[in-house]
């Protein structure tokens, strides 16, 4: 192990600072060599071109034939076309606009002068940016109070719905769908639709969509007469969207400068263009999750900011990452199962939850500590002497951070001034930037999700045959077995999905199920009219 003078010359040589945005990146706890770096200089050579053609607006995204624009999101005009162009700075105005006139109560319900509460559905990468600068920026009082439909479980549908009680009728629903056929989001707007419609409320006068250009929900919103659309273009990812409409219409209207988190990402992109390691952020983190996980994923990230604020910042990295690099096959088709799992929650919280293992049980991830140096806008008072709360804040992780190191458990520390809109758009642009690295390092298509793909069909055919089965126990007046309703729909292989099927709609009253329920080969049922 290094003696406690070399780390600190470590730490210093390999310290990164960006002076705008205050924000250092620390690589010294992850045991790479100077030859290490050395090997991967030609890789990165490689991950630079690779980023240079990509905001140049080549096909980053071969197998759907896409480009990829988040990066012009921030920079405009460094996108590929006059057209492009415009519509990135358009649709910024017009969110803006649209905004004022929320604010204002130029647009408003129909009942009262003014929207009182945001209700945004939508899953995936049409929430989790969303949710997680909700949480960067939450306070007291906000323009509007946001809550999340991003599932389709009815409880939680109904909590959500319940909570918001009679300020529904002052309820600006935001429905956010890229593809605008994804199923949860689809649920969640029929759902509130009819929450409305039973309140006696007009649903179209509360509602706009987030969507792709062309796409079912476009065209339903228009269609409807709904308030206002606002585009997701082909070139956006879902889990880059944060800084496209998808994140920024609800930012903006909870009063968040959205200005300011593009120009965070503005100079964060601009700082991981320098094409050399040291001097580049994103290409430090790749680097380090290269020798991390021996660019193969064998060890996990684990994400431990220590902040309140950005406790769903692992939850969106895990979108990001993983999704992103979680891949089968590489750009060549050959089968290398890429990916790096990502968890965490926050410091020091998770201290007295997982720690312990991390400590000292299976040493099968690094960390990556976010600090933040600011403690709060107000002064606290002193809980020992000359100590305030913030400080046992930074203790603990600077503990945390030496006691794993210790142990052989290595980690990374991206510390920023103060969560602000800023810091905020810099993380986002910094992690983006890291993901498409690593991507090129590792010579995979970090734009696709061709895995996602196969649990929504075999999720359309459980469904599918929910609707035979349905239908069969209508036509009949006997009670069937599970047996004989798998021969009659000649679906024997699917026998254990038609017992899920049957188990769930006798928990819901559907069906009624007869016999030993601890042996499904007993059983018998009938539908319940
Ligand atoms: O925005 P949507 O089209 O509704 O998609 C929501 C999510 O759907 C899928 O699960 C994709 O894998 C995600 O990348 C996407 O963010």
């Amino acid at each position: 192990m290094s003696s406690a003078v070399e780390l600190w010359q470590r730490y210093q040589d390999w310290l990164y600072y960006h002076s705008e945005l205050g924000l250092y990146v620390d690589i010294s706890r992850i045991r790479f060599t100077p030859d290490f770096v050395t090997q991967m200089q030609p890789k990165f050579v490689k991950a630079f071109a690779d980023m240079k053609a990509l905001e140049a607006g080549a096909i980053a995204n071969p197998d759907e034939q896409r480009m990829v624009g988040h990066y012009w999101l921030r920079t405009p005009e460094i996108a590929p076309t006059e057209e492009l162009r415009r519509d990135i700075t358009e649709t910024i105005d017009r969110i803006e606009d649209f905004t004022k006139k929320v604010h204002t109560g130029v647009i408003h319900p129909p009942s009262a002068p003014k929207f009182t509460d945001i209700l945004s559905i939508g899953i995936g990468g049409s929430a989790l940016g969303p949710q997680f600068v909700a949480q960067c920026f939450n306070k007291a009082d906000v323009p509007l109070k946001i809550s999340f439909i991003d599932n389709c479980d009815p409880d939680g549908i109904d909590l959500v719905l319940d909570l918001l009680g009679d300020r529904l009728s002052t309820t600006l629903v935001l429905v956010i769908s890229k593809s605008g056929g994804t199923p949860e989001a689809a649920n969640g707007m029929k759902e509130v639709e009819f929450a409305f419609e039973k309140a006696g409320l007009n649903f179209t006068k509360h509602a706009i969509a987030i969507t792709g250009v062309g796409s079912a929900l476009e065209k339903y919103a228009i269609a409807q007469g709904w308030l206002d659309q606002f585009p997701m273009y082909d070139w956006i990812g879902g889990r880059t969207s944060e800084l496209s409409a998808v994140g920024l219409v609800p930012a903006a209207l909870q009063g968040i400068d959205i200005r300011e988190m593009l120009r965070g990402a503005n100079l964060m992109d601009a700082a991981t263009r320098i094409e050399d390691i040291r001097q580049n952020p994103a290409a430090m983190l790749a680097m380090s999750w290269y020798f991390a996980s021996n660019g193969k994923g064998e060890k996990d990230m684990v994400v431990l900011p220590y902040k309140d604020r950005l406790l769903l910042f692992s939850r969106y990295l895990q979108q990001l990452v993983m999704e992103s690099l979680g891949k089968e096959q590489d750009l060549d088709g050959n089968t290398v199962y890429q990916g790096l799992a990502v968890y965490g929650n926050k410091g020091s919280t998770d201290q007295h939850a997982y720690v312990q293992q991390l400590r000292e049980g299976v040493p099968n991830f690094f960390a990556t500590f976010i600090e933040v140096l600011q403690d709060s806008i107000t002064p606290h008072p002193e809980v020992e002497a000359g100590v305030v709360t913030g400080d046992y804040l930074l203790g603990f992780l600077q503990g945390t951070r030496n006691a794993l190191y210790e142990n052989g458990r290595d980690s990374i520390t991206v510390t920023i001034p103060f969560v602000s809109e800023l810091t905020v758009g810099a993380l986002i642009a910094l992690y983006e930037r890291a993901v498409s690295f690593y991507a090129s390092l590792v010579n995979i298509n970090a734009y696709h999700q061709p895995g996602v793909e196969a649990g929504k069909k075999a999720g359309a055919k459980v469904l599918n045959l929910q609707q035979k089965l349905v239908s069969l126990l209508k036509s009949s007046n006997v009670s069937l077995s599970l047996e004989e309703i798998a021969t009659k729909l000649d679906a024997l292989e699917d026998i254990e999905s038609l017992y899920h099927i049957a188990r769930h709609l006798h928990a819901n009253s559907k069906i009624l199920l007869e016999g030993d329920l601890s042996k499904p080969a007993t059983l018998k049922m009938m539908l319940i009219v």
